[in-house]
């Protein structure tokens, strides 16, 4: 029988321009074997629609083309199911791809998914919502908040968000923190809650995190001193920051976030702006229900 493989391409993602023909695929994917079918998104959450319109149609592999936005809207429809997940990086950060070991090289990526090796991974749902990489409702929150009104997709344009982001933010928001019977309350410079080992261009917050271990890795940084700001910057960059005292890491099944005063949180979910209707935020993990194609 053959496998029903579709590819949900998102052109804007990265670089922009991303196209994929029906000819070039049949290069890798021979009609013998597969029947191919091209989707390309038109706007935000298209590929979700498209992806559950997939589903109906007796896709077995369904390919995201693009980064970690597009992998969530994707993979968001095919948690619980025996849809097999591919994907082929064409995102700027990359990095559920990059911790999968995906490359971006484009005929290395297809021979992934033309083997069709998969192992299952766990996803996290932030208010019943699925992430694959990871939230924050800290200083990463308003980075994404700023970069969203960027036209560009590029490192550069994290660069000089995450500067300007440095300038304006003030730690105003004081939130409840709820995990294993323990209450605290903190006005967090960073609240970054983690599935995978990669925040994306090969940084990571989170390096012990595994998409494996059925738990949530959780970096939680306070307000620093300009000083510590900048040696925190410095540190992360080399991935030493859990050099600075300051910097508490936690492995959780699950975890509770409340805005203080009712106060509504900025959230990045996957690298995108998440809008939250109610104060209250409940993190979880799902041990292993999504099933990927991973080199062998
Ligand atoms: N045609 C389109 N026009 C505008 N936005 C789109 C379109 N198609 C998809 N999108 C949106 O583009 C956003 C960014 O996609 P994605 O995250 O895959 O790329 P990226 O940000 O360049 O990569 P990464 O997340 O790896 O850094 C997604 O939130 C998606 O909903």
């Amino acid at each position: 029988m053959k496998t029903n493989l579709h590819f949900i391409v998102n052109p804007i993602a990265g670089k922009g321009k991303n196209e994929l023909s029906t000819d070039m695929l049949e290069a890798y994917f021979p009609k013998s074997e597969f029947v191919i079918s091209i989707k390309k998104t038109e706007f935000v959450l298209h590929a979700t629609a498209l992806t559950k319109a997939s589903i109906e149609e007796g896709a077995q592999i369904i390919v995201a083309c693009g980064g970690d936005g597009t992998i969530n809207e994707v993979a968001s429809c095919l948690v619980n199911t025996s849809v097999f997940l591919g994907i082929l990086p064409m995102g700027s950060g990359n990095g559920l791809a990059s911790n999968l070991k995906i490359p971006k090289n484009f005929k290395k990526a297809l021979s992934i998914i033309k083997n069709q090796n998969t192992i299952a991974i766990d996803t996290a749902t932030i208010n019943g919502k699925p992430f694959f990489s990871n939230v924050g409702v800290g200083f990463d929150a308003h980075v994404i908040s700023d970069f969203e009104e960027n036209t560009t997709r590029r490192l550069f344009s994290y660069v000089k968000s995450t500067l300007r982001t440095l300038k304006k933010y003030h730690y105003k928001n004081v939130v409840e923190l709820k995990y294993n019977g323990t209450t605290e309350l903190i006005s967090p410079f960073l609240l970054f809650v983690s599935n995978s080992n990669e925040m994306g261009y090969k940084m990571s917050l989170t390096p012990r995190a595994s998409l494996q271990d059925g738990l949530l890795d959780v970096v939680i940084v306070p307000e620093l001193s300009r000083f510590k700001l900048m040696l925190f910057t410095m540190l992360f960059l080399f991935k030493k920051h859990h050099w600075l005292k300051e910097v508490r890491f936690q492995q959780l099944r699950a975890l509770e976030i409340k805005g203080l005063d009712n106060t509504i949180l900025k959230v990045q979910k996957d690298g995108g702006l998440f809008t939250l209707k109610e104060p209250n935020i409940e993190i979880a993990i799902h041990p292993k229900n999504l099933t990927v194609c991973v080199k062998k």
